[in-house]
């Protein structure tokens, strides 16, 4: 069995005791009180590279990476260094994630907030825009193609913006074939963990133009997202670096002034 597998195996156990304790209704209920969903796609796409940060406490490649006693005060230095949405790790078992600290970042930050999790039903959808998400990420390893559709028109029917997240040029296609808007390349495969940053150029020219490009992983600062904006990145998703730095708001401020160098502009969408 695959990691990936592995990981979906624990999120649908915690997933029907969640659904145990709280009916679809319940959670509807509670959507319908949260705050309009911000337009994740407007706060990914313009002038400079948009740089996406991400509270994550620990992950199976690494182990644990850093406490995070207070994601929200992460969450207001990522947003004060000129982060354009803030990723947040949901995953309980392996990334020591919380709907918790999705609330938590939401009510403290103005901009658009990502859930990032392993989604395969469209309760956790649901569950997204409760607790205050605006975008919500789907991986199309982790789903099959009728599942994918299905995911990405009901997240568009609740405001909420699917980054859909691929690792090759055919789940490329798939992610297009379904609709996607907003196509994330991570360059970490979740089958090996294995990190490789030649994979966003490699596959970048088989996604559409208009489509919104996001690079995911192994960005250690500027250089990186210097790299990945030259192969065609509107966005990077940077989660490590961050967490593991001594000063995020700097790093951040650091990565936004590398994105928005005019030498950048040209040959992105
Ligand atoms: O910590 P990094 O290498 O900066 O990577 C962040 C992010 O891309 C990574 O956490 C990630 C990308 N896709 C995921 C899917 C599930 C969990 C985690 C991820």
């Amino acid at each position: 069995m695959s990691v990936l597998d592995e990981i979906i195996d624990g999120v649908r156990a915690d997933l029907a005791e969640r659904q145990a304790r709280v009916s679809l209704d319940e959670l509807k209920e509670r959507a319908a009180k949260a705050p309009a969903a911000k337009d994740g796609v407007a706060a990914l796409r313009g002038d400079g590279v948009k740089v996406i940060c991400e509270v994550k406490r620990s992950s199976p490649s690494k182990g644990a990476l850093a406490a995070i006693a207070d994601p929200a005060g992460l969450a207001a230095d990522y947003e004060a260094g000129g982060a354009a949405v803030i990723s947040v790790l949901t995953e309980q078992r392996r990334f020591g994630g919380s709907l918790a600290d999705l609330e938590a970042v939401r009510a403290r930050v103005d901009i658009p907030v990502l859930r990032k999790d392993f989604i395969v039903t469209s309760y956790q959808l649901w569950e997204a825009r409760a607790y205050g998400a605006d975008l919500a990420l789907l991986i199309v390893a982790a789903l099959d193609q009728p599942a994918l559709e299905s995911l990405i028109e009901r997240a568009e029917s609740i405001g909420l913006t699917p980054l859909v997240e691929v690792h090759d040029e055919d789940e490329v296609d798939r992610a297009v074939d379904a609709g996607a808007k907003v196509v994330g390349v991570n360059a970490r495969n979740l089958k090996t963990l294995e990190v490789d940053r030649g994979t966003f150029e490699r596959i970048a020219p088989e996604i559409p133009e208009g489509i919104v490009k996001v690079a995911e992983s192994g960005v250690r600062g500027p250089h990186d997202l210097i790299a990945y904006a030259n192969a065609g990145a509107d966005a990077v998703l940077v989660g490590e670096s961050l967490v593991t730095g001594r000063d995020p708001k700097t790093a951040v401020a650091d990565l936004v002034a590398a994105g928005e160098h005019p030498a950048l502009r040209h040959g992105r969408s």
